[in-house]
């Protein structure tokens, strides 16, 4: 299946942003029919490279060929369309389209007048073809984050691409999602389409990718066959140190702690329904669950970002106003929202203004934030968690995705909160700041607070006390410590309900 054709060849790759050196001198290679990995820590210059490959940036210097041939020119999007394509994590799908309308758009006509009729028959063929089970008509905003992908997978090789870009597709998806994904990258793969995965989950590097490339510190470090490269070896090269396994904490349960967040027979339909909850001072609660048991929503409701059809939530003793984010801020909530991107972050904002938005009242009298006092407060954040940056006052939106997410718990941490939520909070973070993540939650819950940990990770799991199992919208389990993965996941598959 392999040969020795380059699908994609970059030789010499430096882009600058103002005084951030994203790609230093960069290289990749990758045969075609390969899955292949890029991998490195966050902010080490993937999705710059991602950028530059899609032709959506110019590099500063360097150079790019497809298939032997020399890239397109900058402007002429339909023929860069035709070499690659990337699905990103962000969609570029737009909701308010149905699925024929977004996979056609861009698509220049031959002539004249769009026929819709003839795009939608056409539109269900290409779904058919690629085995993609959605309705050509439905509303894209509609679509579950899996259907998504498979579109954007579709829309990319309809436009004759046959080189893929999968940006962190695993970030969003459950773990039977995960497998569905991989078994839809292998039938691709044997139809001689050439992918490059990005994840920071290593095993899953190791059991989709044929070959893998490590970027760090905007260089590129090696390339090898994922079989002549052990995992230890892997973390080396991305760090460019030996890193220890995270070291969790024990904790011992104190069944006097006040309760600092509870919620009484909590509903919202078709979510999920009767939930009863209390999380001490002290504890950190795991939710867990496949992408349907309700888990996301019930945080969301918790935090304020849904309004519960019934029952009631409590933080440190108040009851908030259901579906009002600043009223559960007030009485003391910290959280780390799923989206953040929209729910995370002002991009706009310097990192200190970010990170220190819930605090302002402390910072400076009668509103006021004194600039030094907000820059030193940036500076503790930055080192705390190992953010990427040139400074406190570089905006957020300049910052690569893993390390904006490090801006987003240091400030559901800024106001030291007597109850933390956070979902899914080392999605699309490196091995290393994954570490220094839920250091960071276990810092606060040492400090008093008390804790809910929403994870699609196992290895997030296990800081949790306790972990509350989700299957169908209920509560269907309570773990305490000492789970082992197979009976965590017969649980939340709904195999083990004893
Ligand atoms: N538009 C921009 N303006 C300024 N700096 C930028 C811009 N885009 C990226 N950078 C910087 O370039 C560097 C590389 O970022 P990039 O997003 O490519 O990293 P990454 O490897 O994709 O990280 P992650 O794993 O967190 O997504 C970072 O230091 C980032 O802050």
């Amino acid at each position: 299946m392999t040969s020795s054709v380059k699908a994609v060849e970059a030789r010499g790759i430096t882009k600058r942003f103002g005084p951030t050196i994203a790609l230093n001198g960069a290289e990749i290679s990758i045969t075609e029919g390969e899955t292949h990995a890029l991998i490195g820590r966050n902010g080490a210059g993937k999705s710059t490279l991602v950028s530059i490959l899609t032709g959506l940036q110019r590099p500063d210097e360097g150079e790019i060929r497809f298939a032997g041939q020399p890239a397109p020119p900058p402007a002429d999007r339909d023929a860069w369309r035709q070499r690659v394509a990337c699905v990103y994590q962000k969609s570029t799908i737009i909701p308010t389209l149905t699925v024929a309308e977004n996979l056609f758009l861009n698509r220049q006509t031959a002539r004249g007048r769009i026929n819709w009729r003839a795009l939608r028959t056409r539109a269900r063929g290409l779904l058919e073809q690629y085995g993609v089970d959605v309705d050509a008509d439905a509303m894209a905003g509609d679509l579950g984050v899996e259907q998504r992908q498979l579109l954007e997978i579709a829309r990319a090789l309809s436009f004759g691409a046959r080189f893929i870009i999968l940006d962190e597709p695993t970030a969003q998806l459950d773990g039977p999602a995960i497998q569905r994904l991989f078994a839809r990258m292998r039938a691709l793969r044997e139809q001689g389409v050439t992918m490059m995965f990005i994840s920071h989950h290593l095993d899953e590097v190791y059991e989709i990718c044929q070959s893998v490339s490590v970027f760090r510190d905007a260089r590129h470090i090696l390339t090898a066959s994922v079989e002549d490269l052990p995992h230890d070896r892997l973390v080396d090269a991305m760090t460019g140190e030996a890193t220890a396994a995270y070291e969790y904490r024990t904790r011992t349960a104190d069944a006097s702690a006040p309760v600092v967040l509870a919620a009484r027979n909590l509903g919202l339909a078709g979510r999920f329904e009767g939930i009863d909850l209390a999380v001490r001072s002290g504890e950190i609660v795991g939710l867990a669950g496949s992408g349907s048991s309700g888990k996301v929503g019930l945080a969301e409701t918790l935090v304020g970002l849904r309004k519960a059809d019934t029952g009631t939530v409590t933080v440190n003793g108040t009851a908030v106003k259901g579906g009002d984010v600043p009223s559960t801020l007030r009485a003391g909530l910290g959280f780390v929202p799923q989206d953040r991107h929209h729910e995370g972050f002002v991009p706009l904002l310097s990192i200190a203004e970010n990170a220190t938005i819930p605090i302002a009242h402390k910072l400076g009298r009668f509103g006021m934030i004194s600039p030094a006092r907000r820059r030193e407060r940036g500076d503790r954040m930055i080192s705390q968690l190992d953010i990427k940056t040139t400074g406190p006052d570089q905006p957020v939106a300049d910052l690569s995705g893993g390390n904006a997410q490090k801006v987003v718990l240091a400030r559901a941490l800024a106001d030291d909160p007597k109850a933390l939520v956070v979902i899914n909070p080392t999605a699309g973070v490196d091995v290393k700041a994954k570490h220094s993540l839920l250091g960071a939650v276990e810092d606060a819950v040492d400090r008093g607070a008390g804790a809910v940990l929403v994870s699609d990770e196992l290895d997030d799991l296990r800081i949790c006390d306790r972990i509350l199992v989700m299957f169908h919208g209920k509560i269907v389990k309570d773990v305490p410590r000492g789970w082992t993965d197979t009976e965590l996941v017969a649980a939340m598959e709904g195999i083990d309900h004893s």
